[in-house]
């Protein structure tokens, strides 16, 4: 048994333990502490000295708005390396979710923490904490008289204080990663949708935040342009040694690159567990989000929650 001590930044080995596909150090994580990997193609266990916080761990999260509650008693742990999809129905509180992992909305009651730290309530402190975070949004979000690449140097603009070359090598890179470093020059209206995606997830990667958000990132792609950005997600959380929650319901292309599926419904958790356990569970309300049948627990108007007290 090799002992190694906890590291938030190490990328120094590959590795694969039974429950996740865990890519660097970074993904160990305190509800495993031992793991197996392989150096030189020799099999080595290693043991963690000092416990790693998950990415993400959410605890008797309460949110609430326009007065009513919209998820309660969210207990959740995302570990680091892995990628975590949050599946649910229209209406159900995904995006609500997010904003409370980016700090946009304060919860009414329980706690975010991300990397072992409690979400800041202070503002700047908040700003500075979200620089860990990448969004994708829906939507893409990109400055349609802006270049691809001016697009992707905006958040290295305005949160570093880098001379332009650096800042057009850094660009050149983050558009090599997502495959479109000849589309460097092209404005958004001369992308297709599927190339836009990819731009915007340069641009979410431009600080290299090592949590990764994506909010329904295969909306208006066709299945090919779909299939290109999950596995592009999917590398990109192995090669750069990220942790990624992807929110979508788009199950059966989310699954696949997936370590952990989370379904909510009802105001609540419904369902956390493998993949394969998702597709094996008896749960009513997974039942009807899996099959998409309209009769069920699941009300045809998923927005009707009962009001906050
Ligand atoms: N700003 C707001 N004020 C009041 N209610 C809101 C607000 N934003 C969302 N809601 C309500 O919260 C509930 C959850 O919405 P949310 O957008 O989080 O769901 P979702 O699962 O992301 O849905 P979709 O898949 O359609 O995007 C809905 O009932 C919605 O009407």
């Amino acid at each position: 048994m090799t002992e190694i001590a906890g590291s938030d930044h190490g990328h120094l080995l590959h590795m694969r333990h039974p429950h996740h596909h865990c890519a660097v150090l970074a993904g160990l994580h305190s509800a495993c502490p031992t793991h197996s990997v392989q150096v030189f193609g020799e099999e080595v266990s290693i043991r963690l000295r000092e416990p790693v916080a998950p990415a993400v761990q959410l605890t008797d999260l309460r949110l609430v708005r326009g007065g009513r509650v919209v998820l309660g008693d969210v207990n959740l742990s995302v570990a680091r390396g892995s990628i975590t999809a949050v599946l649910g129905p229209s209406g159900s509180g995904k995006s609500t979710l997010l904003s409370a992992l980016t700090g946009e909305l304060l919860p009414s009651g329980g706690s975010v923490e991300l990397f072992g730290q409690p979400l800041p309530r202070d503002r700047r402190a908040l700003l500075e904490l979200r620089k860990q975070v990448g969004v994708l949004l829906q939507g893409n979000g990109l400055l349609t008289d802006l270049t691809a690449a001016e697009n992707v140097a905006l958040p290295l603009r305005a949160h570093t204080d880098l001379p332009d070359a650096v800042i057009d090598r850094l660009v050149a890179m983050k558009l090599h990663a997502v495959g479109l470093r000849h589309a460097a020059d092209l404005y958004p209206r001369e992308l297709s949708g599927g190339m836009a995606r990819r731009v915007a997830l340069a641009r979410a990667l431009a600080l290299d935040p090592p949590l990764m958000i994506y909010d329904e990132p295969l909306t208006g792609l066709d299945p090919i342009a779909s299939g290109v950005i999950m596995s592009l997600i999917a590398r990109l959380n192995a090669t750069l040694g990220l942790t990624s929650i992807i929110v979508s319901h788009h199950v059966h292309e989310t699954l696949p690159i997936t370590d952990q599926a989370v379904v909510i419904a009802d105001g609540r958790i419904v369902f956390t567990g493998s993949p394969a356990e998702l597709q094996a569970s008896h749960d009513a309300f997974v039942r009807q989000f899996l099959d998409g049948a309209p009769d069920g627990p699941i009300p045809f108007d998923a927005a009707a929650r009962p009001v906050a007290t």
